[in-house]
Order: structure tokens, then sequence, then C-alpha cells
């Protein structure tokens, strides 16, 4: 990986940070507690949208579009994520463990069960 992928990943758990402390926020001024305060759905909902927002600019091989539906979809995943009680470090965890384990190989395994 490179040095300037890994200081932006910095960036991540900055934002989830960020979105902990809006808990409890103005909706007022706050968009992030405008959205934790709507519930699940609400943010599940906005996840959903930005995620095939993204993949209709990939498909149109718009990259600086692509760009910024991506980023709005980890902004929503995160805030997702912050509704459900689930760590971003719970899911980075799991993506962890998951190094280094084919993809191919897992899903052949799953099979045999
Ligand atoms: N990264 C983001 C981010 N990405 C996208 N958005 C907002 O997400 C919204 C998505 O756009 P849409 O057009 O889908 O929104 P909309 O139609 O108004 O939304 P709904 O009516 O469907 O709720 C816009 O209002 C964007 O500004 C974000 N809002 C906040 N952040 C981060 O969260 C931090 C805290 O933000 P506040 O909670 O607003 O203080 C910011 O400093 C940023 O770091």
């Amino acid at each position: 990986m490179t040095d300037p992928l890994r200081h932006r990943l910095d960036v991540l758990a900055e934002l989830a940070d960020t979105v902990t402390a809006r808990k409890g926020a103005s909706p007022e001024i706050s968009y992030t507690a405008k959205l934790l305060s709507q519930g699940i759905e609400k943010c599940a909902k906005k996840v959903g949208e930005e995620a095939i927002e993204a993949a209709l600019a990939a498909v149109k091989g718009d990259r600086d579009h692509l760009k910024l539906e991506a980023a709005d979809l980890f902004y929503h995943l995160v805030v997702l994520l912050e509704v459900s009680g689930l760590p971003l470090a719970d899911v980075m965890g799991e993506l962890e463990k998951r190094v280094g384990t084919s993809g191919i190989a897992e899903k052949a395994s799953r099979k045999q069960v």
C-alpha cells in the first residue's frame, strides 16, 4: 500500500469519530445528527442510494463522478454503522481476518458445508 493511501485511511477513522460525536447534536446544524435522528431505515436507504449512484457512475466510466459518489457512500456507510451500534473497528477487523484468504477458496469452502 502506498504511504499517501495509509495517511488518507486515517481520514476514515477521523470521520467515524466525528459521526459518533454528532450523536445528540442539533439536526439543525448537523446533517449527521439529522440522519441519526431519522433512524436505521433512513440511514440504510441513503447507503442504498449512494451505492447505486456510485455503481452507475462506474459503469458510465465517469471517474470524477465516481470519486464523489464513492465518498458519499463511505460517509453514509459510517453513519449506518453508527446507528447500528457496530464499530468501524469491527468491520476493519473482519477485513483483516480475510487478508491472505483467496475469495475463490473461501467460497469453495462454504459449498462443502
Ligand atoms: N462526509 C460527509 C458527507 N458526505 C456527504 N454528506 C452530505 O450528505 C448529503 C447527501 O446528499 P443528498 O443530496 O443525497 O442529500 P439530501 O437529498 O439532502 O438528503 P436526504 O433529504 O435524503 O436526507 C448532503 O447533505 C451532503 O452534504 C456529508 N455530510 C457530512 N460529512 C462529514 O461529516 C462531518 C460532520 O458533518 P455534519 O454532521 O453535517 O456537521 C463533516 O465535517 C464531513 O466530514
